[in-house]
């Protein structure tokens, strides 16, 4: 699935109301199957400009296209079904639902994006991040770590064409750190799935042929870098 951003804008307000220059990439482009690793200092902007190609917050201006589709200008439910069906997203966060269990959650993932429940398919990619020892676990029951690695495979569950990975391997291990990153790179390789991660780790960001640093190509994140 191929991306490109064009002249993205995105602020926030402060909470005097005055706003914040967040993103202002004039462009960014990444063939389909592409995999490339995303680097920046703390609050330059690199969450944000990954829920704005998911199409979890809207950009002020510009253009996100993805495979040609222009995802803001979707209707809401047409927004959510593209994300649900082409979008894989793994979140700082994790954000696993809580009254279900580490299976469930990857299950549930298959189900939202209109695809069957594929339980030998969710218990292979758990036992995949090491976890097919805490399939009836709920995230309380879950180290951080486990969560994390739910979250991947939850996220590889309904074969996305575009995968989003946000710090995917900040609370493991290295050799967890080392698995959950070759799980994703091979998973999204076998199916010329385009990734982009981000990360802080040197080791994971060394690995990619592709490394981008927000700030190179993000002329919001210059003034802002300079102020702190
Ligand atoms: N909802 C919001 N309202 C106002 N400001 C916000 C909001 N979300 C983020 N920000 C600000 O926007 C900037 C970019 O935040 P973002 O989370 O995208 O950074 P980041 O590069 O992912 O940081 P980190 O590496 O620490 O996760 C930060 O200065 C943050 O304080």
């Amino acid at each position: 699935m191929s991306l490109l951003i064009e002249n993205l804008k995105k602020s926030y307000r402060q909470p005097d109301g005055t706003p914040v220059p967040v993103l202002d990439i004039e462009r960014f482009e990444m063939r389909g199957g592409e995999q490339a690793v995303l680097l920046g200092s703390s609050g330059c902007g690199k969450t944000t400009l990954l829920n704005v190609i998911a199409g979890i917050r809207s950009p002020d201006s510009g253009q996100v296209l993805i495979d040609n589709v222009d995802v803001s200008r979707l209707s809401e439910p047409a927004r959510d079904r593209f994300r649900a069906e082409r979008i894989g997203f793994v979140f700082q966060t994790f954000n696993l639902l809580p009254a279900f269990t580490a299976l469930e959650n990857v299950l549930l993932g298959m189900s939202f994006s209109g695809g069957k429940s594929d339980r030998s398919r969710a218990t292979e990619l758990l036992s995949r991040v090491g976890l097919s020892h805490r399939l009836g676990n709920k995230p309380a029951q879950l180290s951080v770590g486990e969560r994390q690695r739910v979250a991947v495979a939850r996220a590889l569950a309904n074969s996305p064409s575009l995968m989003l990975a946000d710090e995917p391997t900040a609370n493991v291990d290295s050799a967890n750190q080392q698995n959950v990153l070759e799980l994703i790179r091979s998973a999204c390789g076998e199916q010329n799935v385009t990734l982009l991660l981000v990360t802080h780790a040197p080791a994971v960001a060394e690995q990619f042929d592709r490394v981008e640093k927000l700030v190179d190509f993000n002329k919001a994140a210059a003034p802002l870098g300079a102020a702190v």
